[in-house]
């Protein structure tokens, strides 16, 4: 898998730099604004999340088309962008390089070449996951969620690999919502075994550590492993672990330690404390691979199907039937979750004698153990319809039959959808 330049939020949307107020921030990345985008002082290309919502396509100097072709879109080739200059003199170190022939063929389909989004900076466990999922693939790093599924929707990357639950940590609820707000597909899933370091700089030791940082998930995967090490020290959260890792090298912070892979150890040169730190050996996160069209659900495999529904009647008893609608044809769940209805978050219902009662109104987010080409999932589907006001296909996929202790780089190479 070969590294690509990373795609980032411009400073005001930047949640690294917003609203800190003297928290973590990557200071080795200087931001600047510059031609309605931002950029930064650093290795890696950027495109903004506000460009992309602009819809300006511009990426590292190129101009991607408007309206991307249905079928086989050219995939632009990301190269790092211009460096700005610290003290405002803005000499571009690398120019934007001449489209070629290559840059103007249909996006490939499988594996090799594959551009696939992720969230975080190299040496990421995304990135892993982007991996497994596509072995060969370029990987490219994005600040934000969002921004990776903007990528794929932009023709920028043709998949997107992202997190959705953990099995110490839970679900990644923002990418349940970005499911729903964006119209990408899910298109496959893979489990990847994580395995926390703790990570600081050459020399340091454990005792003068007064800091921990790293991604949300990550903190809270190795909770009462840190306790247990005796390090009660202020634990911070950073956008993802790998650039925990780097912020810590890229300031030279003897005080501060990282909770990242041994790959961000290798790639910022830092030094293993100590290893295995996550609170249970079976660490396992969950991730699905985006696509912007869907596949051809089959049965000659294990399949999974992911719907997003909302009912607008009252009661317990949708919930009941919908579920009840898949235990009927002995269809297996594998998860459901809710989360706040955005656009109708409250249900007030009027009672003459006690007065109004406030109802929290949700989506209903579930996975079936049933591919879609089968008729017992479809009509599962076709009753589960009755009974709701809103129902959404998310995908229908492969799902991930590799053996956990697998050493994923000799995998089975899973669903390369
Ligand atoms: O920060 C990273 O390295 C990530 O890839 C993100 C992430 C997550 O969002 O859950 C992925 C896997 C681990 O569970 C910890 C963090």
């Amino acid at each position: 898998m070969a590294a690509a330049s990373m795609i980032r939020a411009p400073v005001g949307q930047n949640p690294r730099l917003a609203g800190r107020g003297g928290g973590v921030v990557r200071c080795s990345l200087q931001g600047a604004v510059v031609g309605g985008r931002a950029e930064w002082q650093s290795s890696c290309a950027v495109l903004s999340s506000k460009v992309a919502a602009v819809g300006a396509h511009s990426v590292n100097g190129h101009v991607a088309p408007p309206a991307p072709p249905q079928n086989g879109a050219a995939v632009l080739d990301l190269i790092p962008v211009s460096r700005i200059d610290g003290g405002g003199g803005g000499v571009p170190t690398k120019l934007p390089q001449p489209l070629r022939i290559a840059d103007l063929s249909p996006a490939p389909m499988h594996g090799s070449q594959l551009r696939v989004a992720y969230q975080g900076v190299p040496g990421a466990y995304s990135e892993k996951a982007a991996g497994k999922a596509y072995p060969g693939c370029d990987a490219i790093p994005c600040d934000q969620f969002e921004v990776a599924f903007q990528a794929v929707e932009l023709w920028i990357a043709d998949r997107a690999v992202l997190p959705v639950e953990n099995s110490l940590g839970g679900s990644i609820h923002r990418n349940y919502d970005l499911l729903l707000r964006h119209r990408l597909h899910i298109v496959g899933e893979v489990q990847l075994p994580v395995h926390h370091c703790l990570l600081a700089l050459p020399g340091v030791r454990k005792e003068r550590l007064t800091r921990v940082i790293s991604h949300p998930q990550a903190l809270a995967q190795c909770e009462h492993t840190l306790t247990a090490m005796g390090l009660n020290v202020v634990r911070e959260a950073f956008d993802d672990t790998a650039g925990a890792a780097e912020y810590v090298a890229a300031n030279g912070l003897r005080d501060t330690a990282a909770i990242a892979s041994s790959r961000a150890a290798e790639l910022y040169g830092m030094e293993v404390l100590a290893d295995g730190i996550q609170d249970d050996s079976g660490n396992v996160t969950r991730f699905v691979m985006l696509a912007r069209e869907p596949i051809v659900p089959r049965t000659d495999r294990p399949f999974k199907t992911s719907i997003v529904f909302a009912h607008d009647k009252e009661g317990t008893s949708v919930l009941f039937k919908v579920l009840s609608a898949f235990a009927f044809r002995d269809i297996s769940l594998t998860k459901i979750e809710s989360r706040p209805h955005r656009h109708r978050p409250i249900r007030l219902v009027d009672d003459a004698n006690v007065g109004t009662a406030k109802h929290f109104e949700y989506m209903f987010y579930v996975d079936f153990q049933a591919s879609l080409a089968e008729p017992r999932a479809q009509n599962a589907l076709a009753e589960v319809q009755e009974y709701t006001s809103f129902l959404r296909v998310l995908g229908s996929y492969p799902m991930d039959m590799t053996p956990m202790t697998a050493d994923i780089s000799s995998s089975d190479p899973s669903p390369s959808s």
